[in-house]
């Protein structure tokens, strides 16, 4: 089971967050992690981010997609609004970092990122958001408005017992490396992205 494992303050580009690990051992290294900025309101429907780890994109300013961007967005908007961002370990949609870079070379030689995982015996997508539900009542949140643009993630929560109050769309603008992985994300997974940004 699920527990919080260990919590501090941490002051950052944007401003402090309580950031939190959970984990079902303390010598799990990669723990999924939730970031509450200072004014959250849980009596109030809480500004959510659920988001899968992406280390090119986060860690490296990787240009294929918007990862980074919507998570420095997230953090901002949390900060001035209130809100908590699920951090998942869930690196390539759950493939893993080294499965990526295998889709990664696979995409390079023309296949789209749906199919690249396909052609590597995989799923297109591999991951499962009960962690992210499981980390939120833990959090005693009960009602949400959910950043995201994935109608998958808002089906998670419509179907668990917190209450799904809003979507909070986060569009990041696409260049030329992301825009035909947003195209793809809007055309095979109904992404809700508008037409002029994929
Ligand atoms: N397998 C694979 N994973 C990718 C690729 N590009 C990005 N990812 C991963 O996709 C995950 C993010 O998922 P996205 O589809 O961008 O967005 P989402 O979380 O479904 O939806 P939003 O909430 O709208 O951001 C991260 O774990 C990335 O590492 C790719 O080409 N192949
Ligand atoms: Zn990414």
């Amino acid at each position: 089971m699920l527990q919080l494992q260990a919590e501090s303050n941490v002051p950052t580009d944007f401003g402090e967050f309580r950031m939190m690990a959970f984990s079902e051992n303390e010598k799990d290294w990669m723990p999924h992690m939730a970031l509450i900025a200072k004014n959250t309101d849980l009596s109030k429907p809480v500004n959510v981010r659920i988001h899968s780890e992406c280390i090119t994109g986060e860690v490296f300013h990787s240009q294929k997609c918007e990862c980074g961007q919507q998570l420095n967005t997230a953090m901002q908007y949390m900060q001035e609004n209130g809100g908590i961002i699920i951090y998942l370990r869930q690196e390539g949609r759950n493939i893993g970092i080294i499965n990526k870079l295998k889709a990664y070379a696979l995409q390079e030689r023309g296949f789209d990122t749906v199919q690249a995982n396909l052609e590597l015996g995989l799923p297109a997508d591999d991951r499962n958001f009960d962690i992210a539900i499981e980390m939120l009542k833990k959090l005693e949140v009960k009602s949400l408005n959910l950043m995201t643009n994935n109608p998958e993630k808002i089906k998670i929560i419509e179907d668990s017992d917190i209450n799904f109050n809003s979507r909070i769309p986060l569009q990041i603008k696409s260049n030329l490396s992301s825009a035909s992985y947003l195209k793809t994300k809007k055309d095979f997974f109904g992404h809700l992205l508008d037409d002029e940004n994929s």
